[in-house]
């Protein structure tokens, strides 16, 4: 039975959904020969591992309390209660989570799954990685920092997946990396790669106000913990960062045009997540349905698009004929076009769900499960 050893950062949708997919699939694992074992869990203010770090991780009736705690609300220290757990508090976690990755790192390969929304688990990645451990990221923001940190990163390149930070569970990543390797040039990429704005547009189409919309796209778990990362396009351009710099262009977030859907006035410097979502979003109402109405008056629809053409990259609004391929999406799907030497007239294309807790989650474990070849 292979062991897979990992920590988990961060415990809010995408990583209790993960945790909720480990547990179910642990007959579907026995079967693979395969046993996750999850050693310790950390949110942003603290951590909690496994009390037998070299033999045991936490249980599945653990880890599903876990999963109860943090969605009502709760620290992870109320599962103190429930025993066989060490708990720390930051910044002695931080502490913690490296003592681990040294313990374990080059002894099991320990995998550091990043479901967080933090930049701040760049600097542990690094180090992890420096110990011997494997990284697998539905975090985008580690990736789109610097073009030092992104080559630290990939040292190993095998010991690194992140499926999910570009179409959440759709195999963007994985294909892209197979045409690089066969040496296939990439000219051109075209997508739709937000499931929020996706799911934006197509609701307000359909007489919707934005404001209503978003709320209900936060609820359905589509969009980055401050929606504003959607709406300003922040969140479409770190997928472009990622895979520009994947087909080896070391370009940074500056070097994006971004268009985004709401004005400065409103940004996280001046008003709050709440006030965005309460008040500043009624007063985008207007201007988004009257742009929507206007296209729909030339029979077509508006689309947030990125476009990838050599290391130029942008991102922002075009109207689309309602019959085109990116026109035609709805809801929260993403989809791609791979222009290459032999996809050329006929683009390679992926499409499907790009957004939610599930997919992305799945897309997070298949990963983890990717990388077993590591494992003794
Ligand atoms: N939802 C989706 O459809 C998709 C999401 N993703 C990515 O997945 C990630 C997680 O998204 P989601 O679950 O929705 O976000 P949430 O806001 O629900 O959860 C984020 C979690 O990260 C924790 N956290 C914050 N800072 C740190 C830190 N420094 N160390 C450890 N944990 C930390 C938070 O702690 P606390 O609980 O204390 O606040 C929280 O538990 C994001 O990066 C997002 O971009 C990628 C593809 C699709
Ligand atoms: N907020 C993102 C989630 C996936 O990356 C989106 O809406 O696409």
């Amino acid at each position: 039975m292979k062991n897979i050893p990992l920590i988990l950062m961060g415990c809010g949708g995408v990583g209790r959904q993960l945790l909720q997919h480990i547990v179910s699939c642990r007959s579907l694992h026995f079967t693979q020969g395969l046993c996750l074992r999850v050693v310790g869990v950390g949110d942003s203010k603290s951590l909690v591992v496994t009390e037998d770090l070299l033999h045991e991780g936490l249980n599945d009736g653990f880890l599903l309390e876990l999963c109860r705690v943090k969605s009502v609300g709760e620290s992870l220290l109320k599962l103190l209660d429930f025993g066989k757990c060490q708990a720390f508090v930051h910044p002695e976690s931080q502490g913690k989570i490296l003592e681990i990755a040294f313990q374990l790192g080059k002894k099991t390969g320990l995998v550091f799954v990043d479901c967080s929304a933090s930049s701040d688990t760049v600097a542990v990645l690094k180090q992890a990685i420096d110990m011997g451990c494997c990284a697998v990221m539905a975090n985008k923001k580690p990736l789109t920092s610097t073009m030092e940190d992104f080559k630290k990163l990939f040292i190993y390149p095998r010991r690194i997946r992140h499926e999910s930070t570009v179409g959440a569970g759709l195999p963007v990543i994985a294909s892209l990396n197979r045409i690089i390797s066969s040496g296939d040039p990439v000219h051109q990429i075209i997508g739709s790669l937000s499931g929020t704005l996706g799911y934006v547009m197509s609701e307000v189409e359909d007489g919707k106000p934005l404001s209503q919309v978003v709320r209900d796209a936060k609820s359905l778990g589509y969009t980055e913990p401050d929606p504003r990362d959607d709406l300003g396009g922040m969140d479409v351009a770190r997928k472009a960062l990622i895979l520009a710099r994947i087909l080896g262009h070391q370009i940074n977030l500056d070097s994006i045009q971004i268009e985004s859907l709401y004005p400065k006035e409103m940004g996280p410097g001046v008003m709050t997540v709440e006030d965005f979502l309460n008040r500043g979003l009624l007063l985008l109402d207007k201007d988004i349905q009257d742009r929507v109405e206007k296209a729909a008056s030339n029979g077509n629809v508006l689309r947030y698009v990125c476009v990838i053409m050599g290391s130029r990259c942008e991102v922002g609004i075009q109207e689309l004929p309602k019959n085109s391929p990116l026109g035609r999406l709805r809801g929260s799907d993403n989809v791609l076009e791979i222009y290459t030497r032999c996809y050329s007239k006929q683009p390679l294309v992926i499409q499907g769900a790009g957004a939610g807790n599930d997919t992305t989650a799945a897309g997070v474990l298949a990963d983890i499960v990717d990388i077993q070849d590591l494992f003794p």
